[in-house]
């Protein structure tokens, strides 16, 4: 039995930890409204992440940069009225985390006018100091490494990262310095099973993989995806739960039946 999954009561950034240590699954789903927030958090997912990818799937838009704190502090809103128990995150836009100050004012408005209880962004490097900064004014953060999408001129398109054994390195080392900066978790995007599997073994805090295997502590998918309506051509960890089944609610309880008992991802849904 998953903690507090019975008895509705709220899920807690230690709870998360906790899961970890018992290798329990962190189910996660994206989420921008309230009718939504609501199917996922009856179906009991443990944390919801409105994520930038609203830029695309919502507001229409071919990357995540156009994304600004006004759209994130909205979409946070909607979705804190649907939620009862989940946990809920919500990513810090395209250049509002670029020195500690700017995160800071920008992280106060999504968890004190949104209401989200944690703040995810991309990046190792730099990003570390703002992540320390954060954790120093009480600010739980989760961390965002691999395919970062943010990144995604940088990288020249939506690419899996960490493959060879150079990249493979120094995606591990900065996995090490998100944790030591003060992450409470850590999304692992489009990078190898195998490597993600020792990241997750080598570090104390969750990971949180989408397109990184099935060993990570628990998994993330976008919404609409996991609906079966993404946009254009659909990346391999893309699994349609609706396909075959009769409703929202139903799609939503088997991918996290899926995610708990270790069905989702198979190796077709990995790299
Ligand atoms: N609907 C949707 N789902 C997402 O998961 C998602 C978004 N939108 N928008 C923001 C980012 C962009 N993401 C993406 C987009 C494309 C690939 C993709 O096409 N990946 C290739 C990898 C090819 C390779 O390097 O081997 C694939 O075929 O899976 C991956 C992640 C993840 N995020
Ligand atoms: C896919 C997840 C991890 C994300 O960052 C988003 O939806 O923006
Ligand atoms: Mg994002």
């Amino acid at each position: 039995m998953q903690a507090n999954a019975a008895t509705g009561a709220p899920v807690t950034v230690p709870d998360l930890r906790e899961r970890k240590r018992r290798g329990e699954k962190i189910v996660t789903i994206t989420c921008y409204d309230a009718s939504f927030a609501q199917r996922v958090d009856e179906a009991g997912v443990d944390v919801v992440l409105v994520g930038d990818s609203l830029g695309m799937v919502v507001q229409g838009h071919s990357s995540t940069l156009p994304v600004g704190v006004d759209d994130m502090v909205y979409h946070t809103r909607l979705v804190a009225r649907g939620l009862r128990r989940a946990l809920l995150v919500a990513d810090l836009p395209f250049m509002s985390y670029r020195n500690a100050d700017v995160a800071l004012t920008n992280s106060a408005r999504l968890l004190g006018e949104a209401g989200a209880a944690m703040v995810k962004l991309e990046g190792a490097g730099w990003v570390c100091e703002v992540i320390d900064a954060l954790k120093r004014h009480e600010v739980p953060v989760c961390a965002h490494l691999g395919l970062t999408p943010q990144s995604v001129h940088a990288f020249g398109g939506y690419r899996v990262q960490g493959r060879g054994d150079a990249a493979a390195a120094r995606l591990k080392a900065d996995a090490k310095a998100v944790q030591d900066a003060g992450a409470d978790l850590l999304v692992l995007e489009c990078v190898p099973a195998t490597l993600a599997a020792e990241i997750t073994r080598e570090l104390s805090i969750p990971t949180i993989g989408i397109g990184a295997g099935v060993d990570c502590d628990g998994q993330v998918l976008v919404l609409y995806d996991l609906l079966g309506i993404t946009v254009g051509k659909r990346p391999r960890f893309v699994k349609d739960f609706l396909h075959g089944r009769g409703s929202v609610a139903a799609a939503i309880a088997a991918y996290a039946e899926d995610v708990r008992s270790g069905a989702f991802p198979t190796s077709e849904h990995s790299y």
